[in-house]
């Protein structure tokens, strides 16, 4: 109960949120999985769910420590210029970090110093390293474009490339039969986008299917997070993390994104079916480098 109390004490002082002109962002240290399993349920939340994405007129970014990756959202109402924050310690935000950008709002455009990318719903968009502008804008501020974003740091920069739905490798995984049947797009991923480490995709489930990456896996060489999206109102998504044999659940709204350790699974069961966006990134790009777990030796 001691050390309970100590941890929520910990994650009081250790969670703040800093506001920049037209950003906000939140930092997230790295937890052990020992720490992890004495959370409660609000420690779970305090430290992996991220529940301030797609604020009207606004960019808010969380920065975790795990591999640095930095999740967050803009949703232009007037355009929004992407600044640099404090933790970054950079002239500029893409000074040494690449981006990932997946539109899931009204048709918008991203400039990227001067060059201009117009993004549709379902768009992603990746940003190379060393650009200086980034300028998010919709095209109907009655139906904003939300750009959902990732960033891993970046050693060198790599072209910025525009990816639509279509152009995505589609994977078809799972069945009906066991609740599982969904189409995994990988779009910002090798063979279509050269990065230096991330990888951003989107997993639709099937009408019918409510269990998202089952059987569930663990790459303790990339950490990823996970952002559901097209959750009917009403409806929620219970998403499973931490250790294969020590799992502890998150309930989930749309737009509500989760944090998943290199350590822990990350897999989700919907009262509906819903869509969601996974991003990674750490030592390696290779997506197949997984550990499957066995369904029946979780627990
Ligand atoms: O439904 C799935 O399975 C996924 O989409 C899995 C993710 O792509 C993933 O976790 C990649 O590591
Ligand atoms: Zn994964």
């Amino acid at each position: 109960m001691q050390s309970i109390a100590f941890l929520k004490l910990f994650s009081i002082f250790t969670k703040k949120t800093y506001i920049t002109m037209a950003s906000k962002y939140q930092v997230r240290y790295a937890s052990s999985p020992k720490a992890v399993k004495l959370y409660d349920t609000q420690q779970l939340r305090e430290e992996f769910l991220i529940d301030n994405l797609m604020e009207e007129g606004k960019i808010n970014f969380t920065y975790s420590h795990y591999d640095r990756y930095i999740t967050g959202s803009a949703v232009p109402l007037e355009p929004l210029k992407l600044e640099t924050i404090d933790p970054l310690k950079a002239q500029y935000f893409l000074e040494r970090r690449e981006l990932g950008i997946i539109n899931v709002g009204g048709i918008g455009i991203v400039e990227v110093d001067g060059a201009i990318y117009e993004l549709d719903l379902k768009d992603a968009l990746y940003i190379g390293s060393g650009n200086k502008e980034v300028i998010f804008k919709s095209n109907d501020i009655k139906n904003p474009a939300k750009y959902y974003i990732n960033s891993a740091p970046a050693h060198t920069n790599y072209p910025t490339k525009k990816v639509s739905k279509a152009e995505a490798n589609k994977i078809e995984l799972g069945s009906l039969e066991t609740a599982n049947h969904r189409t995994v797009n990988q779009m910002i991923i090798g063979g279509i986008v050269t990065t230096c480490q991330l990888q951003m995709g989107m997993t639709e489930l099937k009408t019918g299917s409510v269990w998202n990456t089952m059987p569930a896996h663990v790459h303790d060489r990339r950490m990823e997070v996970y952002f559901y999206l097209d959750i009917p109102e009403n409806q929620a998504v219970c998403h499973f993390m931490g250790e294969p044999q020590e799992t502890r659940h998150i309930w989930m709204s749309n737009h509500q994104a989760v944090i998943s350790p290199p350590w822990s699974i990350h897999s989700g069961s919907g009262t509906s079916n819903y869509t969601f966006i996974w991003g990674m990134a750490g030592e390696n790009l290779d997506y197949g480098d997984m550990d499957v777990c066995k369904i029946t030796d979780l627990r």
